[in-house]
C-alpha cells in the first residue's frame, strides 16, 4: 500500500472517484465482451484491472481510453461524461496512455524524444531548428524528466540503442511531460527482466503519489506490490474488487485463476 500526498478533491465534487464507468458494454457483432461494467477509480491510487486471458481487461481498457466506443454505458472523467470524446482530445482532459502505443522516437536521443513530448502541450512541434536559446525552458524540463526516470546517463543516446527497460523508462518521461493527472498504463511490465520490473515498480510508485495510475497488468506480484485497489473480471464481467488481501482469498477469485488460465 502507498502513501500518497494529500489529495485535491475533484473538480466536480463528485467524491474522490477521478473516473467513473455506469453501465459500461461493449459487444462485438452480438458477443459482449464487456457487461454492464461499473468500476470506480480513486484519485491518486493505483487501481489494477486483472482477470483471465479473455475476460476483458484490454476491452474495458480500450474503452476508458476512448480507442472504443461502448455499444451501451458511460465514461465520466472528473465528473465529466467523456464517453463521447475523442482519444485525442483526453490527453487534453489530463487522461493519458501509456505503453501500447509506443511514443519513442527510435532515431531521436533520449532529450530529443522528451523535447517532442514536451513541446506538444504547447501546440508547438519539431523546432529543432530554433535557436537553443529559446528552447531552455524546455531543455531544462527535459533534463528535469530525464533525470527523475533515472535516464540522465543516456540523455544524448539515440531511443533505438536503450534497453527494453530503459525505453519503458523514456515512455515514462515522454509521458510524464503532457503533466498527466492519470495514467493509463496497458501490461507495464510485459517483456521486461526481474531488474526492469523492478526499476519501472518503483517509477510508477513515485508518479502516483500524486497522481492516479489505472493499470492492466499480468504479473500478480507487481500486482500484490503496487496496487491499492484491484478489480477482478471475468467473461466480461466485474468478479471481485477489493485489495490484494481481499481479492486474493476470494474463492470466485481463486476460482476463476484455476484451470490453467493465468492472471
Ligand atoms: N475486436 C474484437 N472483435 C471480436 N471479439 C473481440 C474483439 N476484441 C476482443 N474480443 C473478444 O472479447 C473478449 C475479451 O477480450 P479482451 O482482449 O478484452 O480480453 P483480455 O482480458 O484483455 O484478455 P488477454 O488477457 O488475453 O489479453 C475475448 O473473448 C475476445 O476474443
Amino acid at each position: 500500500m502507498q502513501q500518497h500526498a494529500p489529495r485535491p478533491s475533484g473538480p466536480t465534487g463528485d467524491g474522490d472517484n477521478i473516473i467513473e464507468t455506469r453501465g459500461l458494454t461493449k459487444e462485438f457483432l452480438g458477443f459482449v465482451a464487456v457487461r454492464d461494467v461499473n468500476l470506480k477509480v480513486k484519485r491518486h491510487t493505483i487501481h489494477a484491472l486483472i482477470g483471465p486471458n479473455g475476460a476483458g481487461k484490454t476491452t474495458v481498457f480500450n474503452l476508458l481510453t476512448k480507442f472504443l466506443r461502448p455499444t451501451s454505458g458511460s465514461i465520466h472523467f472528473n465528473g465529466v461524461d467523456v464517453t463521447r470524446t475523442a482519444p485525442a482530445d483526453m490527453a487534453g482532459q489530463g487522461m493519458v496512455r501509456s505503453f501500447q502505443i509506443s511514443s519513442v522516437f527510435s532515431h531521436l536521443t533520449v532529450l530529443e524524444n522528451v523535447r517532442v513530448a514536451l513541446q506538444r502541450p504547447l501546440g508547438i512541434s519539431f523546432h529543432f531548428w530554433k535557436p537553443r536559446r529559446t528552447l531552455h525552458p524546455l531543455h531544462e524540463r527535459a533534463d528535469e524528466l530525464i533525470e527523475w526516470v533515472g535516464l540522465t546517463p543516456y540523455r544524448d543516446v539515440n531511443a533505438g540503442e536503450l534497453s527494453y527497460g530503459r525505453k519503458r523508462a523514456l515512455e515514462f518521461a515522454t509521458t510524464l511531460a503532457l503533466e498527466p493527472e492519470m495514467l493509463l498504463l496497458d501490461e507495464p511490465m510485459a517483456g521486461l527482466g526481474h531488474e526492469d520490473i523492478h526499476r519501472i515498480s518503483s517509477l510508477i510508485k513515485r508518479v502516483a503519489a500524486n497522481r492516479t495510475v489505472l493499470m492492466v497488468e499480468h504479473n500478480l506480484s507487481v500486482v500484490a506490490d503496487l496496487s491499492d485497489t484491484i478489480t477482478v473480471l471475468t467473461r466480461g464481467s466485474v468478479l471481485a474488487e477489493g485489495d490484494y488481501a481481499a481479492v486474493s482469498t476470494n474463492p470466485s477469485v481463486r476460482e476463476a485463476y484455476i484451470g490453467g488460465v493465468h492472471a
